[in-house]
């Protein structure tokens, strides 16, 4: 049985929660899957809006984000639930929460603070409504079904707004609370995301966190599959907002597939791949407006990847925005020691991770997206070298196997790119990706160039659907 994951694109209304139910019906058997559900698309950026409006003294405006979430949830239970009862039910739930959140809003305003912790109480409500109202409209249905607080289940470390799963509790809790319910057949529909600490107060596992959920639910449960289902036919050659011509990949391994969503593509989060890799669980990405997509298949099975791993293939494109580019200079780099070390811990320091390195004899350029701690960056590497910083750059990542040991890729990469400027030029150690640093106002044109150079001849193969 499947830990089935949706994601808040297929249930951002009552017509994409009732396609939900159906795919869910399709996969009950003996023993049901475990359903983990995001909140409706769009929710949990209101959440987070409506909590910095209340930090920044602007309450109004967060009052009406919050009135804008409960409508939108009560208009989903009116053409969703057609129960009278049920839907009185879900009305007063959906006031309930919405109380709460203005109670935080209040509290966040009367103190004048948004701290992590607290940015995790308001994104839980979303994840909260969704998975409520998608319960219910399946029991309606009669399909035996229980609503699951996944804080009672996933419990974390205290890092909020980041959380990491504390594995034996949740191992044990999975094992108690959930598995007994699968096994007898009811399906048991949760929240992904939202986790709690030791000490009960609601965790969450970053942005797009609720793959994250799926995988570790997954692993744990021993499920046969993981399906992430989503807007998209699976993971495609690119992100289809860019090149809407974007092929499909029928099968691609997990290292393939944690490449891409580390750099920005957003089908997946990256670290929904650890759990499903250590546990061999096959992941399957699908589409719930087209279910009879086959989607793509992330799995590292030699059986299933045959004839798909072909030496120097490239298999995707991949993109992230909004980049700054630090250039770190220094003559003191040269056949010295520690001098890497001391520029590292600047950014350890500042609590920034660096998403692309290249280095010089007496350079080294890095970027990164959080520039919430620049100012102090700069001044703190100031000590060591000449520093200047460039911003809104784009990072390009092509992605598939052994890229950088076959000749000619790298070659057909940088002659498609001619015209754009590159600033940094990196080959990660997996072997599998060829990343550069270009200007984001060169990005679609990048990207489009190399789409086609790798693309445009690939349909009715093994590999690209
Ligand atoms: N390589 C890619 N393949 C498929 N989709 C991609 C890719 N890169 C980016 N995307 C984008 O990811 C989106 C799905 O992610 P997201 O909006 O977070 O969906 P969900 O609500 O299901 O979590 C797609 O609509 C697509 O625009
Ligand atoms: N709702 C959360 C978690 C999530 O994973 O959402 P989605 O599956 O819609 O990307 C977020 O927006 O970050």
């Amino acid at each position: 049985m499947p830990v089935m994951k949706f994601g808040g694109t297929s249930v951002a209304d009552a017509a994409a929660m009732e396609n939900v139910i159906n795919i869910i019906r399709g996969e009950i058997k003996e023993t049901a899957p475990l359903v983990v559900s995001s909140a409706c698309s769009g929710i949990t950026n209101k959440l987070v809006a409506l909590a910095h409006d209340a930090a920044e003294e602007t309450c109004p405006e967060a009052f009406s984000l919050s009135n804008e979430i409960k409508t939108h949830h009560q208009t989903v239970i009116d053409d969703l639930i057609q129960t009278e009862s049920l839907r009185k039910s879900l009305h007063e739930l959906v006031n309930k929460y919405t109380d709460e959140i203005n109670t935080l809003i209040k509290g966040v305003d009367i103190v004048g603070e948004l701290t992590p912790r607290t940015l995790d109480a308001f994104y839980s409500y979303g994840e909260l409504f969704s998975t409520n109202i998608l319960a219910a409209a399946m029991q309606e249905r009669g399909i035996k079904t229980e609503w699951l607080d996944a804080r009672q289940v996933l419990i974390t470390d205290d890092n909020f707004g980041q959380a990491q799963p504390l594995w034996d509790i949740t191992q044990e809790n999975l094992n108690t609370v959930v598995l007994p319910k699968l096994e007898a057949g009811i399906v048991v529909v949760t929240q992904g995301f939202i986790g709690s600490n030791r000490a009960g107060k609601t965790t969450t596992l970053g942005r797009g966190g609720s793959d994250y959920s799926a995988a570790i639910f997954g692993a744990l449960l021993n499920r046969a599959s993981i399906q992430i289902w989503t807007d998209v036919d699976g993971v495609l050659t690119c992100d289809p907002r860019m090149v809407p011509e974007a092929k499909r990949l029928k099968v691609m391994t997990f290292s393939e597939a944690a490449e891409l969503s580390y750099f920005g593509a957003k089908v997946l989060h990256p670290s929904t791949i650890h759990p499903a890799v250590k546990n061999n669980v096959p992941v399957y990405v699908k589409n719930s407006k087209r279910p009879e997509s086959e989607g793509t298949l992330i799995t590292n099975d030699p059986e299933l990847l045959k004839g798909m791993t072909v030496s120097g293939m490239v298999k995707s494109i991949a993109y992230k925005k909004a980049q700054s580019i630090i250039n770190v200079r220094s003559t003191n780099m040269l056949g010295t020691y520690g001098f890497l070390a001391d520029v590292f811990r600047v950014f350890a320091d500042n609590e920034t991770s660096v998403d692309m390195i290249s280095t010089s004899e007496v350079s080294v350029s890095l970027t990164i997206s959080n520039t919430k701690n620049l100012n102090q960056i700069i001044e703190d590497l100031k000590h060591y070298a000449e520093v200047d910083v460039e911003h809104n750059a784009a990072i390009v990542c092509v992605v598939g196997d052994k890229l950088r040991s076959s000749a000619g890729v790298a070659g057909r990469i940088f002659n498609a790119m001619h015209g754009v400027n590159i600033r940094m030029i990196s080959q990660g150690a997996s072997e599998i990706n060829v990343g550069f640093v270009i200007s984001e106002k060169d990005l679609e044109k990048a990207v489009k160039a190399l789409h086609n150079e790798f693309f445009s001849e690939v349909s009715g193969s093994d590999v690209f659907a």
